[in-house]
């Protein structure tokens, strides 16, 4: 229980005393009527039994003690309302921002490690879970538990007979109810795990609609949609049929404490043990404290239903975050040291490479499709972090230094530049407020984008679709390139940055980043490659290993990879390494 609570709390378990308190309290409250009323009954009785004495003056404090009640319930309620409800909401949204800024110090192969539903599917449905455990199946059971014992304790002192009528059943079916809670948490995992797929086939399918309608394919791609679906309907009734079906059983044995308290009370009454006002009494407290039993057992139903959720959270909690406390002030240089690196065990992508990036300096990566380009500039940013070797700036190996500080000396542009939903001022700031509007057009100017922003009808505060959807591909890539431009950091990675753009903008772009690179630390991938001609040094990448370097005049006087490629580039024209 202690486990599961520390899953729940985000280890954080006092969170719950303050809830459970008040509702034990609010629960204490809720018996007062009826140990007023057996009371009542009581005193009323005396009249009626030798020595036939009323005493009104008891009656009439249990009256003003039951108007007393109403005032003091609706208080108790109140408070207890604020710690069960209003913490557990405001303790889950701490939660979720904790979670997001956990994935947000993740490396990207955290995120490639699962499947992309999983962590939509936490979102929609594991925090729910978490807020509704939270104010609502772990206090009850808790709360109305210290309860339940006190009565017992106290019916049992009182009369012990009574006191097994009123509670032998309980761990009968406290017994069934974690038999019956293990079902649930295995019906759980499955609709869980039903639940992921579903959200992933989801996301695939909006992803890839563009894809699928080229190749005609939609209904193939909703055809595993709709599997997806009728796997979660299957699992959800099966979970329903079986834990709700044994549940309900268990609920219906729990109410059987009225008439077993009824039959042992009547036949203790006959046989002369038992006074008509005890067992009056008893008869009253049996049916509020049937409530009790009912809400110990079906929370501990549920609790175990919501286990899978607080576990799949606790885990991505738990998970190791990258290495490194050291800060970088100023990074603007590389030195790779025989760094090695693969995704999966036993594929090296990278293997052995050292190269400076000098500082001030364009350095080229080019090479065939595959040859680990990319890579290169991941391990740079820490998006991976390498297995061998090591990469210095600045004199520390990156792996010593916070992600954070890392970054903020790195302005990346990717193959696949994304663009927020919202303004085009939006995207190119970034909400950072104090870029002005001169430098905003200055490097919109540089990256060849502000003429066709300015021809749009709301200019740089027209609102673009996620993804930059309403962009061509081109445009995406030269805002992209001049939010790059923005960020004033020493160290530019460029991931084919001029791909998407025509010859004219080819140029034009080429030209600012000769311009930006004299001012900065520019360390670009290439496929065509006349647009690293001018850079300070050329690194060619084949299979994971550096096979050449130097400048282009050198590369291209040797008789290597280099000077093959380029040979067939000019004779090509557009001919590029990706489809050699
Ligand atoms: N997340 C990943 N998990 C596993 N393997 C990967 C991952 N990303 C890339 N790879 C593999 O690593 C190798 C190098 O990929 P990389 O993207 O670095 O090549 P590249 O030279 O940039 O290619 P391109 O020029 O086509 O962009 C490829 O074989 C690729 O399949």
């Amino acid at each position: 229980m202690f486990k599961m609570i520390r899953k729940f709390t985000f280890h954080k378990p006092k969170e719950i005393i303050q809830p459970t308190v008040w509702l034990f309290l609010s629960q204490a409250c809720s018996m007062l009527p009826a140990v007023l009323a057996y009371m009542a009954i009581y005193t009323l009785g005396q009249a009626f039994v030798p020595p036939y004495t009323l005493d009104l003056q008891l009656l009439i404090t249990l009256a003003a003690i039951g108007l007393g009640y109403l005032l003091l319930q609706y208080a108790v309620e109140l408070v207890s309302y604020y710690f069960t409800y209003g913490r557990a909401y405001s303790d889950t949204a701490k939660k979720r921002v904790a979670y997001i800024q956990k994935l947000r110090r993740q490396p990207l192969g955290f995120f490639s490690s699962k499947e992309s539903g999983e962590l939509i599917s936490s979102f929609a449905n594991d925090f729910s879970n978490v807020e509704y455990t939270l104010c609502y199946w772990l206090p009850y059971p808790i709360g109305v538990g210290g309860l339940l014992v006190i009565s017992i304790v106290w019916i049992g002192i009182y009369d012990w007979r009574m006191g097994i009528a009123m509670f032998g059943m309980l761990p009968i079916c406290a017994a069934i109810m974690f038999g019956i809670a293990r079902v649930k948490e295995k019906h759980s995992r499955q609709v869980m795990a039903a639940k992921t797929h579903a959200a992933t086939q989801i996301n695939e399918y909006l992803h890839g609609m563009k894809d699928l309608k080229a190749y005609h394919r939609t209904g193939d791609g909703f055809h595993a949609l709709e599997t997806a679906m009728r796997k979660l309907r299957d699992e959800s009734l099966k979970e329903e049929a079986v834990a709700g079906s044994l549940s309900t059983l268990c609920s219906s044995l729990v109410k059987f404490i009225v008439p077993i308290t009824a039959a042992v009370g009547l036949y203790l009454l006959i046989g002369g043990t038992l006074s008509v006002l005890d067992f009056a009494g008893f008869l009253v407290l049996a049916t509020k404290l049937v409530e009790a039993e009912l809400m110990i057992v079906t929370s501990i139903s549920a609790l175990r239903g919501m286990l899978p959720s607080g576990e799949r959270l606790d885990k991505v909690m738990a998970t190791d975050e990258p290495t490194g406390k050291e800060q970088i002030e100023t990074g603007n240089s590389y030195s790779f040291e025989n760094v090695s690196f693969h995704y999966a065990k036993g594929q090296e992508i990278i293997q052995g490479v050292s190269f400076d990036t000098p500082s001030g300096l364009l350095t080229a990566l080019v090479g065939p499709s595959g040859s680990g380009k990319s890579t290169l500039l991941r391990l740079m940013a820490r998006f991976w972090d390498y297995q061998a070797g090591h990469i210095w700036m600045n004199g520390k190996d990156i792996r010593e230094v916070q992600t954070d500080s890392l970054l903020s000396n790195i302005s990346m542009v990717m193959q696949n530049a994304y663009l927020f939903r919202g303004t085009i001022r939006d995207n190119l700031c970034f909400g950072n407020e104090s870029i002005t509007e001169e430098q905003m057009i200055k490097a919109c100017k540089q990256a060849r984008c502000h003429d066709f922003i300015s021809a749009l009808p709301e200019g740089y505060d027209t609102v673009i679709g996620e993804g930059g959807a309403t962009l061509s591909g081109g445009e995406r890539q030269r805002i992209s390139l001049a939010r790059a431009f923005l960020k004033d950091v020493p160290i530019l990675l460029l991931d084919e940055p001029t791909a998407s753009l025509d010859a004219d903008n080819e140029a034009m772009v080429q030209k600012a980043l000769d311009e930006i690179s004299k001012e900065r630390t520019v360390i670009m991938i290439a496929h065509r490659l006349k647009t690293v001609r001018s850079a300070d040094q050329i690194l060619v990448l084949q299979d994971g290993k550096i096979i050449e370097k130097g400048t282009h005049n050198q590369l291209a006087g040797q008789k290597g990879l280099y000077a093959r490629l380029w040979g067939l580039q000019s004779q090509a024209g557009d001919y590029t390494f990706k489809q050699s």
